[in-house]
């Protein structure tokens, strides 16, 4: 089955300092995701998370190793692929209506200027924010600002959206409201999206899959789950879901222990042929090795 985002068997290595040898940051790294899925990437700091995201962007080359969207090996940045970062990078002398026209305008070189504002205001009201389009940055909150990041990357209509702990400056009201409003777009839009995440329970209520990274360096990808919640969550009833703490007891104990021991403890470990399991699918039972599903995360 042809994939819609295959990242296929990349590395990133530094060189050392001196004579050293080079640092590898994680290697082998085989995933996919299919047109439309959502997928999170969870794992403890310096896994190289942001790496893989920015070499999905194409801010970034892998050292061995290829990445394939929608059919074609990526090269350098593209208006396909749309990242929203922690902090929203908007233009500060731009309204808001400007910020988001502004990379309509990069898209769609040749339209007239009334089809780019229109468009704009399509995506801003998607976010909430109709009626603050003629306001500049420094007039918003932070989860406002956010918003305008989202609504800027949604409106060049990416192939790919990619998110590097986009909420995670935010309080955790304003956090919970994207997190909505996130998921409903994403399926309303049928949009492939790649999260990086640190934030077990937003990785529950969003992913169709998690991808579990073991620690760096040498990281690895251990498991992906895949998420079991039906697609009709809410996120004020995850927690009342059966599947709910197996899926999140999996995870926190991955990160707690098997994230750090996982290599020594797994010698057969195969990147092509990562595990996919869905703890807690038949509820009541041990959710690991009861359910681990036949398919792999690679090809
Ligand atoms: N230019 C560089 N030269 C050497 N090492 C680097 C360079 N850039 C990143 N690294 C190292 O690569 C590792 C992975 O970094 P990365 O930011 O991808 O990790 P991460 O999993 O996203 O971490 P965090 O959760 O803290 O954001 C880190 O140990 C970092 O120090």
């Amino acid at each position: 089955m042809t994939r819609f985002i295959s990242i296929e068997g990349i590395a990133r290595r530094y060189p050392g300092k001196g004579a050293s040898s080079d640092t590898t940051i994680f290697e082998d790294l085989w995933l996919s995701l299919d047109r439309g899925e959502f997928g999170c990437v969870i794992g403890h700091s310096g896994c190289g998370k942001t790496t893989v995201l920015n070499i999905l962007a194409g801010l970034d080359a892998p050292s061995e190793g290829t990445v394939i969207v929608d059919g074609k090996a990526i090269a350098g940045t593209s208006l396909d692929r749309a990242v929203i970062f922690q902090s929203h990078a908007l233009l500060p002398w731009r309204s808001v209506l400007g910020n988001v026209a502004y990379a309509v305008a990069s898209r769609w070189p040749a339209w007239p200027a009334a089809r780019v504002k229109d468009h704009a205001r399509k995506f801003i009201a998607l976010v909430g924010l109709a009626g603050a389009e003629h306001k500049r940055p420094s007039e918003l909150s932070g989860g406002m600002k956010q918003r305008v990041g989202i609504a800027r990357a949604l409106s060049i209509e990416p192939k790919i959206l990619l998110m590097d702990e986009p909420f995670s400056a935010l309080d955790a009201l304003t956090r919970g409201t994207l997190q909505d409003e996130v998921r409903r777009i994403c399926i309303e839009t049928g949009q492939t999206s790649f999260m990086i995440t640190h934030d077990v329970d937003e990785a529950i209520f969003l992913a169709d899959k998690i991808f579990l990274m073991t620690n760096g360096p040498g990281a690895v990808l251990a498991e992906v789950i895949r998420n079991p919640l039906p697609k009709g969550r809410a996120r004020a009833d995850l927690h009342r879901h059966p599947d709910y703490y197996p899926v999140r007891n999996h995870i926190v104990d991955f990160l707690v222990t098997r994230s750090r021991t996982f290599r020594a403890a797994t010698p057969g470990h195969n990147p092509r042929q990562v595990p996919v399991i869905a703890p807690g699918a038949e509820r009541g039972e041990d959710p690991a090795p009861a359910h681990r599903l036949a398919a792999v995360a690679g090809l």
